[in-house]
């Protein structure tokens, strides 16, 4: 029933439902890569994360971009086919935790398919760019009155004419659920919601007696899941199984974080963090298998997954594989969702290994954090072991390429925990890095992010590529014997896929994390990837993100070829002006904005008033010197268009002012350093 895939397009998010993004092109491979060079480039209208991967289908290539912007451009040339903005109003930007990044379209029968960050659908004709149908796939209902928050920046995905989108926005309270939509009208098919409703009522959904029988019984009858959704949003994979005809869900983490908060500190909190199978016409349930009871660390299992043809034992199988945040590689069984094995793929010291039986993790008492009330330094941190960039596998080499990362985090129960509207609600002591550059410098330099290539038969690494920093891009794998990633730092590499020595660089001038594709057009083989430093660690991680990532964001698509041409300009943007602030503070009001920031503002302007090279630094900000300024744009939403909304629903006049004190004593000790 699948029709074949053509070497030379792009045509799925993963390439083939496998989404092993292995590209069999090898124009370009171990022997020519040295004669790789730029043959065209475009720069983006927006300067905020990018993290799409392009789909080349028959020598057009459809791109998505932040603000879930959309294009087609003519893969050989660059040239601009259509362009479609679907005008994602400034203030939903502030409902989601990581950037208003978009991971890529669908394509089905000459419709492009794209998720909005405000949560609608669009159908586009794949010929003009023509608005065919758009859904808001968020109903009113499970908005509870604007609590809950939900974005969308995962790729859809189509099978047997439904196209399927999840959302996120558990780290603000959201109940997670996927819909499936018709291709051809945008009718909903169905829902399928992954955590149970209070007082496991039903929804009329797909998903109603998985959750009555099996679900809700795994969460207490109280807590704050019934106000907060509980979590478990799909926000990015979701990958449909032609051979078994499954659709598998990655559910997220739980809302608030902490769990004893959430659920009382009872149950598993079934779908959370589980891989969930579902039918792809009805979304009725056939399996799942979760990854992380009790998730209070973000251990989302919604890091992208694979399918994997595999002889284990001198048995084959037809394999799920996941590398998600908690630190294992997973393999199940596609059909039942058998638990094969979990190996730690990096450093972990949350578990002790898992049952063998059952996959159930060992836990480390003292991680449980939630519950013991202690400190816990977990790694992973909430970031994960891998976080949504993608890997890839290579049928020649036999092994998983993962963007592999370390970043310890502390977690600390929050001692007076209040669910926010438009504000963190995690659960968690928000304290940020403190201001002593030993301690910044200490905790920089513990961070570690490395190309990994993950022998899945043998359970091993086969080799380790060590990059300069964590949150480097997604990777692709080519017939060529490469392997292609792009960093944080801003480079683009190709690496030998059997070896991982490096045979080719190239400056991009900003940092990558979004996956880099292959196709071909005439003969000539292309490898196009989207530059533009974002997502959550350059947002929220403050001082560690700016030590990732020194340059600012240029976001851009390069694509090369053999003999390749084309150059960058070789201006460099250094972003905004360092100005320190000239006001004086007062201390006590200037401790109470700190926590404020951190439960209102740090999310996009980077912990402890430190931004990462994505949205602006606040300590420079001229609005510091203005109280009528600072109020008319943090209080009124003055930049409302840009994404920063004012905060007068959720803040006092004088809370406000608290925030600009904090901010006046960060722009002054920057000074001083
Ligand atoms: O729980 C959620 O609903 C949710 C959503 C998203 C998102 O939509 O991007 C991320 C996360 N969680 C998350 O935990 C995370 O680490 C993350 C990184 C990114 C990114 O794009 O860089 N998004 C998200
Ligand atoms: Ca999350």
């Amino acid at each position: 029933q699948t029709t074949p895939i053509a070497d030379s397009n792009w045509p799925q998010h993963g390439r083939t439902p496998a989404e092993q993004r292995y590209s069999p092109l090898k124009q370009i491979n171990t022997d020519t890569v040295s004669r790789l060079g730029l043959a065209w480039y475009q720069d983006f209208d927006t300067f905020r994360g990018q993290e799409g991967t392009p789909l080349v289908i028959d020598g057009v290539m459809y791109v998505t971009t932040n603000w879930s912007k959309v294009e087609a451009v003519e893969a050989e040339t660059g040239k601009v086919l259509w362009y479609y903005d679907p005008r994602v109003p400034g203030n939903a930007a502030v409902r989601g935790c990581c950037d208003t990044v978009n991971r890529g379209a669908a394509y089905a029968d000459g419709r492009v398919f794209v998720g909005t960050f405000d949560g609608r659908l669009l159908a586009l004709d794949a010929k003009n760019g023509h608005l065919l149908w758009s859904v808001n796939t968020i109903p009113q209902e499970a908005t509870l009155g604007g609590i809950r928050s939900y974005t969308i920046d995962g790729a859809p995905r189509v099978a047997k004419g439904v196209v399927m989108i999840g959302n996120g926005g558990a780290e603000f309270g959201a109940r997670g659920f996927v819909s499936g939509f018709d291709e051809k009208t945008g009718a909903l098919k169905w829902r399928f919601y992954t955590v149970p409703a209070p007082g496991n009522k039903p929804d009329g959904a797909a998903s109603d007696k998985i959750l009555h029988d099996r679900a809700y019984r795994t969460w207490s009858p109280t807590g704050a899941w019934t106000t907060s959704g509980g979590g478990g949003t799909v926000w990015d994979s979701i990958v449909y199984d032609p051979e078994t005809d499954l659709v598998f869900l990655g559910v997220g983490n739980g809302s608030p974080w902490n769990y004893r908060v959430r659920s009382d500190g009872v149950g598993d909190n079934l779908f959370l963090a589980s891989i969930v199978a579902i039918r792809p016409e009805t979304g009725e349930y056939v399996w799942h298998f979760q990854e992380t009871p009790m998730d209070q660390w973000d251990f989302t299992a919604s890091q992208p997954m694979m399918l994997l043809d595999l002889t284990l034992n001198g048995e084959k199988r037809h394999l799920l594989a996941q590398a998600p945040k908690n630190g294992f590689f997973y393999l199940l069984d596609a059909a039942t969702g058998e638990f094969v094995s979990a190996t730690p793929y990096t450093f972990l010291n949350w578990a002790k290994g898992v049952d063998p039986k059952t996959g159930r993790p060992n836990f480390v008492p003292d991680s449980l954090w939630s519950l013991t009330g202690k400190v816990w330094m977990g790694i992973p941190g909430s970031l994960g072991g891998h976080n949504w960039a993608p890997m890839a596998y290579s049928p020649d080499t036999g092994y998983v390429y993962i963007p592999a990362q370390e970043l310890p985090e502390p977690f600390l129960p929050e001692k007076n925990f209040a669910l926010h509207k438009m504000g963190v609600n995690l659960g968690i002591d928000l304290t940020g890095l403190p201001d002593d550059p030993k301690i910044v410098n200490a905790v920089n330099s513990g961070l570690k992010g490395w190309l990994e290539a993950w022998d899945p038969v043998a359970g091993k690494v086969a080799f380790k590529v060590p990059h300069d920093t964590p949150w480097n891009g997604g990777v692709l794998a080519t017939a060529g014997n490469l392997v292609f990633q792009g960093l944080a730092t801003g480079g683009f590499e190709a690496y030998d896929a059997h070896t991982g020595k490096r045979l080719y660089h190239f400056d991009a001038h900003s940092g990558i994390v979004a996956p880099p594709v292959s196709y071909a057009v005439n003969g000539r083989q292309y490898i196009a990837v989207e530059v533009g430093w974002g997502g959550a660690f350059p947002l929220m991680g403050g001082a560690m993100a700016r030590h990732a990532n020194t340059t600012i964001n240029h976001s851009r698509l390069l694509v090369f070829a053999l003999d390749g041409q084309a150059s960058l300009p070789t201006e460099i943007r250094t972003g905004q002006a360092v100005v320190p602030t000239q006001q004086t503070f007062d201390a006590a009001k200037a401790e109470k904005g700190y926590m404020l920031y951190q439960h209102f503002c740090m999310a996009c302007h980077g912990d402890n008033a430190v931004a990462g090279g994505v949205l602006p630094d606040l300590r420079w900000s001229g609005a510091l010197d203005n109280d009528a300024a600072f109020s008319a744009i943090v209080s009124k939403g003055a930049l409302e268009n840009y994404g920063m909304v004012g905060f007068s629903k959720m803040l006092t006049p004088q809370e406000t002012e608290n925030i600009r004190q904090f901010l006046i004593r960060r722009s002054l000790a920057a000074k001083a350093h």
